[in-house]
Formats: structure tokens, C-alpha cells, sequence
């Protein structure tokens, strides 16, 4: 019996590089989710959620469409934010990055963060296979959490567009990470997202 997360970021919104807060997909972003549908298209998931926001319902549709049994959802516990504030010991590299956000975005993102885990690392008791199409901060800060790393440390933890991350508990044992930021169905032009060339 084991319960598995599959999260997944959402695909490459169009004009990601203007700083638009949220817009559709763009052709690369939809050729993402197309090969992602491909790749996840034996998983017998259970559930499907999504971040309500463009860029990540536009991924999941894209997936459900070639996955017509796939019941999905939007979750408000998806979307985009700052999951938690710097700690002393916080690289100074990130200073200018936390400067920019403010008190109530943290306060925010970490409540919504809380009822995350509550959610959907919660114990079952049969065989789940369950779907996350959310946002890399998102993503960082569920690899951090069941890894039991420090709590700012979901801010380097990230994945490229369509990337896969499983995580996989089994029962009285803790959250496995079974694979971060897989990208072997994505060809080395569509690995989009990360700030430096990401080709491996
Ligand atoms: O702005 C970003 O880098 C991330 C933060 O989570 O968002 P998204 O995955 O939506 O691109």
C-alpha cells in the first residue's frame, strides 16, 4: 500500500519574460504538458488539482484532455506564494530576493502552505495516486517539508516547466522522495523555467 504525489509545475506561460503575473501558455508551454500527458498516461490517478491561476489550469486541461477518466479540480491550497520568510541563518544570497517580499505575502503563503500538508500529506489508508499542477516555489516547499529540511529552504529547491517530482509515503514509514525534477520527457529546448540553461 503506498500513497504518491506526483507534482508537476505548470507549463511555460506565454511571455513569462515581461514579469506578467499570470497569462495563458505558450506553444512551448502546451508542447510541455502535451509530452508530460504522454509520459504520466499509465498512472491510474485517483484525483487531480490544480492551482486556479491561468498558467496552471491551461497545464491541467492539457493533461486531462488526454486522460479523459481523470477527475480535476482547482485547489486555493496550489497557488503561487512565498511559503515562508528568510531565518538567520538564510544565505546572504538571497537577501535581495526576500527583501522584495513582504510580511503579509509571507504570512499569507505560509498559513495556506500549513493547510497544504494538512491536505495532501495526510495518511490513507488504501493505494493513492494523486496529482499536484502547481508552481515551483509551491513544489520546493513540499520537497523541503518531507525531507525535514529547514524551513527557508524551499527557495532553491526548483524545477523547470513540466518537470516531475513523486513522493511516496508507505504506511508507519516517512514521505519518500522519489524523483525531483524529472525531465526525461522533455527534449533539451523545452527544459524552460530555471534561470540557466538546463540541459542535462
Ligand atoms: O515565479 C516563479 O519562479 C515561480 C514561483 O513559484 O512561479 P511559477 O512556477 O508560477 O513560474
Amino acid at each position: 500500500m503506498a500513497h504518491h504525489l506526483y507534482l508537476v509545475r505548470h507549463g511555460e506561460q506565454l511571455d513569462a519574460e515581461h514579469g506578467l503575473p499570470d497569462g495563458p501558455l505558450s506553444p512551448r508551454g502546451r508542447r510541455q504538458a502535451e509530452l508530460l500527458a504522454e509520459r504520466l498516461g499509465g498512472v491510474p490517478f485517483d484525483n487531480a488539482w490544480h492551482s486556479p491561476l491561468q498558467r496552471a489550469t491551461e497545464t491541467a486541461q492539457i493533461i486531462a484532455a488526454k486522460m479523459p477518466a481523470l477527475s480535476l479540480e482547482p485547489s486555493p491550497l496550489l497557488f503561487d506564494c512565498i511559503p515562508t520568510g528568510p531565518a538567520p541563518e538564510t544565505p546572504k544570497a538571497y537577501d535581495a530576493f526576500f527583501g522584495s517580499v513582504t510580511e503579509a505575502e509571507i504570512e499569507a503563503g505560509s498559513a495556506q502552505m500549513e493547510d497544504a500538508a494538512s491536505e495532501f500529506l495526510r495518511s490513507h489508508r488504501e493505494d493513492r495516486h494523486e496529482l499536484l499542477i502547481t508552481h515551483n516555489f509551491v513544489i520546493g516547499w513540499f520537497v523541503r517539508e518531507v525531507l525535514g529540511a529547514p524551513d527557508w529552504r524551499w527557495v532553491s529547491i526548483n524545477q523547470v516547466n513540466c518537470g516531475l517530482t513523486v513522493l511516496t509515503q508507505r504506511p508507519g514509514r516517512p514521505w519518500s522522495l522519489v524523483s525531483h525534477n524529472d525531465i526525461a520527457h522533455l527534449p533539451p529546448e523545452l527544459r524552460t523555467g530555471l534561470s540557466e540553461p538546463y540541459a542535462i
